[in-house]
């Protein structure tokens, strides 16, 4: 059984223009220890898509679904105190902006042991120590001391590291990446990418990586989803994708490589690929 499985999803929000569709009909699934990764470029409904499953789009948000189920239970007709218990404990996610992400009237180690006590169940003194232990596992140098540490005074890698540490912490089966490294140095990047894999594998998670990077999905996925305009233009494994694309969108994305370079300008999707040439 898939661990979470999407049938026509769709999400519009009220507008002052009147209801604009964001995501239309969008279907995929994620196995227990499987990397999807979600891409496509920027307004293509990537993170909405997952912020539905997640529950946590504003109020002018509709979402409707034929199905939308994580390990056999319906999320959308689940109570909300039912579907409390699952998302932050059994489905979590990390998101952009690590320093944004984080209160920065807390230390960090305040806030992760917040989640520890909340969904753990554990008193102070083993949240503290649990907490050193995940910012071990997650390679924050002098865990016991960067603890004690407010958001401002970590850089932007170490943040994120500090979101990673958070969304594992309750042992999810499911991590929700949404462009986890789009905002740090890109030095930063490939080891907070090879952090996400390394746990990943380790604890068994399935993984959704959103990004709009089609070298990132090279090197982390198993299966991929091309989104554009809120619709899945096409779902194949990686190497399928990679090897024989199928829609002239995803043909656009790989050509848009920026290795592929030639001039003194870097290619984009658009030289590749219009609506109307689909
Ligand atoms: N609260 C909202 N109200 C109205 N429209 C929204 C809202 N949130 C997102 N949208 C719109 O939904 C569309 C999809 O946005 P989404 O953030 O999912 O795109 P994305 O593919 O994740 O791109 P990015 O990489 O830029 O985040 C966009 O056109 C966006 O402007």
């Amino acid at each position: 059984m898939a661990l979470l499985k999407i049938k026509n999803l769709t999400v519009s929000f009220a507008t002052s223009s009147g209801p604009f569709k964001a995501v239309d009909g969008i279907d995929t699934f994620v196995d227990a220890g499987e990397v999807l990764a979600i891409v496509g470029e920027s307004g293509s409904g990537k993170s909405v898509s997952m912020l539905a499953v997640m529950g946590l789009l504003p109020d002018t948000a509709t979402v409707t679904a034929d199905e939308m189920t994580y390990d056999g239970r319906d999320l959308l007709r689940m109570s909300k105190a039912e579907r409390r218990r699952l998302i932050g404990r059994e489905i979590t996610m990390i998101f952009q902006e690590p320093i944004a992400s984080l209160n920065p009237a807390f230390t960090v180690g305040f806030q992760i042991e917040e989640v520890l006590r909340l969904n753990k169940g554990l008193g102070r003194a083993a949240a503290r120590a649990e907490a050193i232990h995940l910012f071990e596992q997650v390679g924050i140098p002098e865990p016991a001391t960067k603890i004690d540490a407010y958001p401002h005074q970590m850089s932007g890698g170490q943040c994120q590291r500090v979101m990673i540490a958070m969304a594992i912490a309750t042992g999810p089966k499911l991590l929700i990446a949404d462009e986890p490294t789009t905002a740090l140095d890109v030095t930063i990047q490939k080891q907070i990418l090879d952090l996400l894999m390394d746990l990943q594998e380790a604890h068994g998670m399935g993984l959704i990586l959103i990004t709009h990077d089609m070298g990132v999905v090279a090197e982390t996925a198993d299966r991929v989803v091309v989104q554009y305009k809120g619709r899945k233009m096409e779902e194949a494994d990686v190497l399928t994708l990679f090897e024989a694309p199928q829609h002239p969108y995803t043909k656009a994305l790989l050509s848009a490589l920026p290795e592929l370079a030639t001039g003194d300008r870097l290619p984009t999707v658009s030289d590749y690929y219009t609506e109307e040439g689909a």
